[in-house]
């Protein structure tokens, strides 16, 4: 059975998705835009992909880097956080970022206490499961700092947010991103070590032909879903006389659609614009003079 599993996936393409988690669902979500089509099966962490010579390998974020360095998947997902802590620098590509898994990496201590600053954490003992990248972090405190004596970093997999208040630590590095959990535990941020979201790795081990087309394609297909997650397209009428001052506001990606009407003083204007900037855009189109604003979402593109 192994061996009949093993020979469907040779000469496959392999894609490695979080197995859980944080960024599981968005993944599935991207997939599911790119038009990947498979089955999971409860019991397997591989799947068969039904319509490219692809397969995806679901695998804990944080070993996605590791996998993706030595070659055994050719990409993947994972965060930012993962890549940096797996320390695959030169093994790994970043070929997109996905705009989800928004988060920081921050040095945290209690709200009431002695440590104000992560020089008064030198000396004493932090907690983390990100004990390499915390590790540089006070490692190179410690070298700057009079005090002669080093950062003790302990791992821990889990709860890290609870390690004060137990008595395990001084302080803690962990992620943060709304900052409930770090509130809920009565700690606050002192540091930031790295932002991160969620990134397409591949890996820098060369590929065969075939799978670089292939891997080529799956990546412009996530690229147009995550543009379209982050553009709307904004369709207005203006006074022939003012389209100059509009289409300044919206000047487009490449360039605003301009097209007359049965009016001959007014033209439509159709153009992209970053969600995040279009209810300020639509006000600025208001004052300048245009009407019908219409702001349309879009499910899918390739820019
Ligand atoms: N609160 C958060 N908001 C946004 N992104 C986050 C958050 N927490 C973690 N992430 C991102 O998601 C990735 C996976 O985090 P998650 O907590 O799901 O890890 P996991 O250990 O794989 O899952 P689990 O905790 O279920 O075992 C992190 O490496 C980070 O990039
Ligand atoms: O700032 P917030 O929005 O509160 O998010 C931060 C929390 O999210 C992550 O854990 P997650 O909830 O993914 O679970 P985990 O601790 O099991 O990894 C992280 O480890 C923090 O505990």
């Amino acid at each position: 059975m192994l061996d009949l599993f093993s020979e469907s996936l040779a000469g496959r393409a392999l894609f490695a998705i979080p197995k859980k988690g944080r960024l599981y669902e968005k993944c599935l979500q991207l997939l599911a835009g790119a038009d990947v089509q498979f089955t999971r099966s409860n019991r397997l962490d591989v799947c068969l992909v039904r319509n490219h010579n692809m397969a995806l390998v679901f695998l804990p974020a944080a070993d996605i880097p590791r996998f993706v360095g030595e070659g055994n998947v050719h990409f993947g997902i994972t965060g930012q956080d993962m890549v940096a802590e797996a320390d695959v620098n030169g093994l790994v590509s970043e070929v997109l970022q996905l705009e989800f898994g928004k988060c920081k990496l921050q040095v945290q201590v209690p709200q009431s206490g002695d440590i104000k600053t992560v020089d008064d954490l030198v000396g004493r003992k932090v907690v983390t499961s990100f004990e390499v990248l915390a590790g540089r972090y006070f490692g190179e405190l410690d070298q700057k700092s009079d005090k002669g004596v080093k950062t003790k970093i302990e791992y821990i997999g889990g709860s890290v947010e609870a390690a004060c208040a137990l008595g395990l630590a001084d302080g803690i590095v962990d992620l943060v991103e709304s900052g409930e959990t770090m509130r809920a535990a009565g700690l606050h941020a002192i540091e930031t070590i790295l932002t991160s979201q969620a990134v397409l790795i591949r890996s820098n081990k060369p590929a065969e032909p075939h799978h670089d087309a292939l891997i080529e394609r799956i990546t412009s297909r996530i690229a147009g879903v995550v543009a379209a997650g982050k553009f709307v397209l904004c369709n207005y009428n203006v006074p022939r006389k003012m389209v100059h001052e509009a289409t300044k506001v919206t000047p487009g990606r490449r360039a605003p659609t301009v097209s007359p009407l049965d009016d001959p003083e007014w033209v439509a204007v159709s153009s992209m614009v970053l969600k995040a900037q279009v209810a300020d855009v639509m006000d600025r189109l208001q004052e300048i003079g245009a009407s019908d604003i219409l702001v349309i979402g879009l499910q899918n593109c390739r820019v």
